[in-house]
């Protein structure tokens, strides 16, 4: 499109649970062009629900790397296809999903080091062939996703749960020692979150090392099993990447260190000195530390673009890569929260979050690594129940429209006549519970209730679920707290109604759901152009508080 020539700009990505969103940001910190992959929808030989693959167990939950690698070179020539000047582009950062992890072959730095711009990243990055012996270690129960052509998937020999078999021929050299990752939505590494907290004298003393107590999504107790139960594939693993800095690798064309922030969500690496514990370490694997690489602080430039998107896209050479980062930090960075702000994104997961000047690690919740100010923290509380919950209840009792499921938000009153609803169809993070669970203003538990009393009981016991939480862990709404909120169901007005209703605070919302990009966009200013971005970064501090707001 003609208007995007000649427009220096920053790109903020996300790769995120169910997508992988991109934005444009120029100079004047507006938004100029936005798309996304939706993997369900645009990638439906990888078979995913919601972006992941649930196992038989109903714990292990991975999700394919090639599809998020597929993802890319999607938007890519999309963005291509659509004129979109990659020359202007002075840098970009990004975000991925928190905790996931991905396990690249012995060998993989010179295949992303040689990338042939003739040929689309996922044609020339591809799985091994690693036998996994049936422990549901990143093996799909179901036959599996149907690799991308040229690779032949053949239904293993009984035993043996599931394999990827190398593409034939000259399809391209193996990257990855597995090809279906661990991500956040995992629950089946309680044994070795168990072993993790004896090792260092238990679940507090864990969690003043690390900021969080020992929880089955943090990569370090999925290394532990994948060690445990993969050996072959750990011992052909040269690097171990966070889906965030996995990203940054295929833009730099080598491997990216992981940042502090996002590293916060390991269990690994210690918070106030920012270096991996040792102890946590030699808890989950050998040889890890060589495997992760030395972490580096979330506003670093990690290099410049590798020579594969100059030569096929465009970009200029000298095009920096800040580290990429988690999704949730990547927003804090993007909604520029003020001291008693409290950020509550509602995308796949639901988080609620705070910049907090000292860490408070407690039992519940986490403390991560300040994304932008490397002396500062954040708060976070995550609810695994978050969209997909709303979805599931929106397409059983609303027709899946949410213009439906609003209008039961609309004729239902506040309070919904003392009817309580908690819901929690995979197991919850926070609290760990699962099951859906009604009572009626008598208090007593109930099997079912009306639609639209069901759907408000739903948004309702979810919004106090994360304020009694919240306020749990010493966060106050205070006169002058404003709640930001972010992720795709801040797109919908009455929920964010019901949201300020319980929190009896205004709610804003900034003029994109997608606040991982934009704040990823705003760090690539940030850091690879410092004074000029704190200009632009102070101009958008004073936009974002005069954005739309929702009584
Ligand atoms: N109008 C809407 N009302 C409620 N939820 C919505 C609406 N539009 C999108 N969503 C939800 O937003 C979710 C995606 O949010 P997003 O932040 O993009 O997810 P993620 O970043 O985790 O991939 C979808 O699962 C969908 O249920
Ligand atoms: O586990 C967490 C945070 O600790 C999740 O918030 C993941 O980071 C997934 O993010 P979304 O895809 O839901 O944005």
């Amino acid at each position: 499109m003609a208007e995007h020539a000649g427009r220096r700009c920053c790109l903020g990505w996300d790769f995120s649970t169910q997508q992988v969103k991109v934005v444009a940001v120029d100079a004047e910190l507006n938004v100029f062009y936005e798309d996304s992959v939706h993997f369900d929808r645009d990638l439906q030989e990888f078979g995913t629900q919601g972006g992941v693959h649930v196992h038989e167990d109903g714990l292990t939950v991975t999700s394919p790397v090639l599809m998020w690698v597929q993802a890319l070179d999607i938007i890519l020539e999309k963005m291509k296809a659509s004129g979109f000047d990659f020359s202007q582009v002075l840098a970009l950062s990004g975000a991925g999903q928190q905790h996931g992890s991905v396990y690249w072959k012995a060998g993989a730095s010179q295949v992303l080091a040689s990338l042939s711009p003739d040929l689309l990243l996922h044609e020339q990055l591809q799985t091994s062939c690693c036998l996994d012996r049936g422990s549901g270690a990143n093996s799909p129960h179901h036959t599996g996703p149907l690799q991308p052509s040229r690779t032949l998937l053949r239904v293993p020999p009984s035993g043996i749960s599931s394999w990827d078999v190398m593409p034939p021929g000259d399809a391209g050299k193996a990257c990855f020692s597995i090809s279906d990752c661990p991500v956040w939505m995992d629950s089946s590494t309680t044994a070795q979150c168990h072993q993790l907290e004896a090792t260092v004298g238990g679940a507090q003393a864990l969690s003043c090392l690390t900021g969080s107590r020992a929880y089955e999504r943090f990569t370090g107790n999925q290394i532990a099993k994948l060690y445990q139960q993969n050996p072959e594939a750990y011992s052909h693993t040269e690097r171990i990447s966070l889906v965030s800095s996995f990203a940054a690798s295929l833009f730099l064309g080598s491997h990216s260190p992981i940042d502090y922030s996002d590293g916060s969500g390991m269990n690994l690496l210690r918070i106030q000195d920012k270096v991996w514990s040792q102890a946590c370490l030699g808890a989950c694997a050998p040889h890890l530390e060589e495997k992760l690489g030395l972490p580096v602080p979330s506003c670093s430039v990690v290099g410049a673009i590798s020579s594969y998107f100059v030569q096929r896209y465009g970009f200029p050479p000298g095009c920096k890569v800040v580290a990429f980062t988690g999704d949730n930090p990547a927003s804090l960075a993007g909604m520029r929260l003020e001291e008693g702000d409290i950020a509550v994104s509602l995308g796949t997961s639901d988080t609620l979050f705070l910049w907090l000047q000292e860490p408070t690690p407690t039992l519940e919740g986490h403390i991560f690594c300040n994304p932008v100010d490397p002396q500062h923290y954040m708060a976070l509380l995550c609810f695994k129940n978050g969209s997909l919950m709303r979805e599931k209840i929106r397409d059983e009792l609303a027709s899946s429209s949410w213009s439906e499921f609003s209008k039961a938000l609309q004729s239902t009153e506040i309070g919904n006549c003392g009817n309580l609803g908690f819901y929690f169809d995979v197991m919850e993070i926070t609290p760990e519970i699962i099951g859906r669970h009604r009572f009626s203003a008598e208090n007593h538990e109930v099997s079912a209730f009306p639609w639209d009393v069901e759907i408000r009981a739903l948004i309702e016991g979810q919004f106090m679920a994360k304020k009694i939480h919240a306020e749990g862990l010493g966060y106050r709404v205070m006169p002058k707290t404003k709640i930001l909120a972010t992720g795709g169901a801040s797109h919908n007005r009455d929920i964010l109604q019901v949201l300020a209703d319980v929190f009896g605070t205004p709610v804003y919302v900034i003029d994109t759901a997608n606040s991982a990009c934009v704040g990823s966009a705003y760090r690539a200013f940030h850091v690879s152009f410092s004074f000029i971005s704190m200009l632009v970064l102070l101009e958008y501090t004073a936009r974002i508080h005069n954005e739309e707001e929702i009584q």
